[in-house]
């Protein structure tokens, strides 16, 4: 498969590695358990990973670690082949964007982006800075002074600064929360397109699922201070490994069926399987992989459904068991028909 599959660059699977984790843990004095434990991953050079996962599952301490700003307990981080596990952030080479954007409320756009670059002649690090900002489309607003930007420009200034700097992997904490609805789905899709044009890996904390799909080229699911899968978005949306990834990311309907191979018996008859399981197994079915057929003589019935615009919500009742069902725009089946359920894909087994 070539590295870069589509014309977004989304690829699947890294070419040459930046950064090792290895068996990372932090275990916080007074926490209960650990709140990071054998966390272990490669980020390939120019790639986008998104640790997500719920409230409280170790995705801030994580990036902490790999930041310089939390030393593990045990593990290893590595970047380009260097041993960076104790070094402080600044010796780390490592770009931030965090979610308060931390610009400098005094200093002006312009003088904000050219912070970093103190190191070059004023004139240099003046036509970088205005190079950077023209990446961003921020050119003609160098003067304003953050408090006269919207949240999405300010969100801009900040990575304008980090990237200026060129580093090779740059760290976000949900970087897109302060934003409305509208720009964060407008800057996340610029914000891949900068590092993607600048050669920048990217790490970015999430616990927003679309926005995890959106953005990354691979995405780490953390439950409970681990890692419980890593994979590219479609892998991991297609094929989760457990419940808890199948009704994170996305919504899923769970089954029991008993498998032999790459088959599997359920109630809706044999269905083949996404991978080979065998024996009692419980399956993820993703609600757009049942069809919805009205059937007078049906087994099932419609308790619930929600238009979205773009598509519906269909909750099914048949005997004990609830479906969640998502039909086009156009199947109008009002709340109380009778229907007939078909599975029409394969489907996951769990573990
Ligand atoms: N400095 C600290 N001292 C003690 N406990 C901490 C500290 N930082 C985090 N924790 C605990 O470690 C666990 C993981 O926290 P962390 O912030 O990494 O989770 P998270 O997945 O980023 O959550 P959120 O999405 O809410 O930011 C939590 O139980 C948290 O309370």
């Amino acid at each position: 498969m070539p590295a870069e599959a589509t014309p977004l660059g989304y690829r699947a699977r890294p070419t040459k590695v930046l950064l090792e984790v290895a068996g990372l843990r932090k275990h916080f004095p007074h926490g209960d358990a650990p709140a990071v434990e054998r966390v272990g991953f490669s980020l390939g050079e120019g790639e986008m990973l998104a640790l997500l996962g719920p409230s409280g599952c170790g995705k801030t301490t994580t990036l902490r670690m790999i930041g310089g700003f939390e030393v593990p307990d045990a593990g290893t981080i590595s970047l380009r082949g260097r041993d960076i596990t104790r070094l402080p952030p600044e010796a780390r080479g490592i770009g931030f964007v965090f979610q308060d954007y931390a610009l400098f409320p005094h200093l002006d756009v312009l003088e904000n982006v050219r912070f970093g670059l103190r190191k070059m002649s004023r004139a240099e690090g003046e036509a970088r800075a205005r190079e950077m900002l023209a990446l961003v489309g921020l050119s003609g607003l160098e003067r304003r002074r953050p408090h006269e930007l919207s949240g999405g420009q300010q969100q801009r200034v900040a990575l304008a600064r980090t990237l200026a700097v060129a580093p090779p992997l740059v760290l976000m904490d949900e970087p897109f929360s302060n934003l409305d609805a509208a720009m964060r789905v407008e800057t996340r899709q610029e914000v891949r397109k900068l590092l993607k044009s600048s050669g920048s890996a990217g790490i970015l904390v999430t616990h927003d699922q679309e926005e995890a799909l959106a953005i990354a080229d691979r995405i780490a699911v953390m439950e409970a201070g681990r890692v419980v899968q890593i994979g590219t978005p479609d892998e991991i949306y297609l094929n989760p490994v457990s419940e808890f990834v199948a009704s994170f990311l996305g919504r899923s309907n769970i089954l029991r069926g008993t498998a032999n191979g790459m088959r599997v018996d359920t109630s809706f008859g044999t269905l083949p399987l996404s991978r080979a399981a065998n024996g009692a197994v419980n399956l993820a079915v993703r609600p757009e992989q049942i069809m919805l057929e009205p059937d007078a003589e049906g087994p099932a019935s419609v308790v619930g459904r929600e238009f979205r615009g773009h598509d519906q919500l269909y909750w099914v009742q048949e005997g004990e068991r609830c479906m969640l069902v998502i039909s086009g725009p156009g199947a109008n089946i009002e709340i109380g028909a009778r229907v007939r359920l078909r599975i029409c894909d394969c489907v996951v087994p769990l573990v």
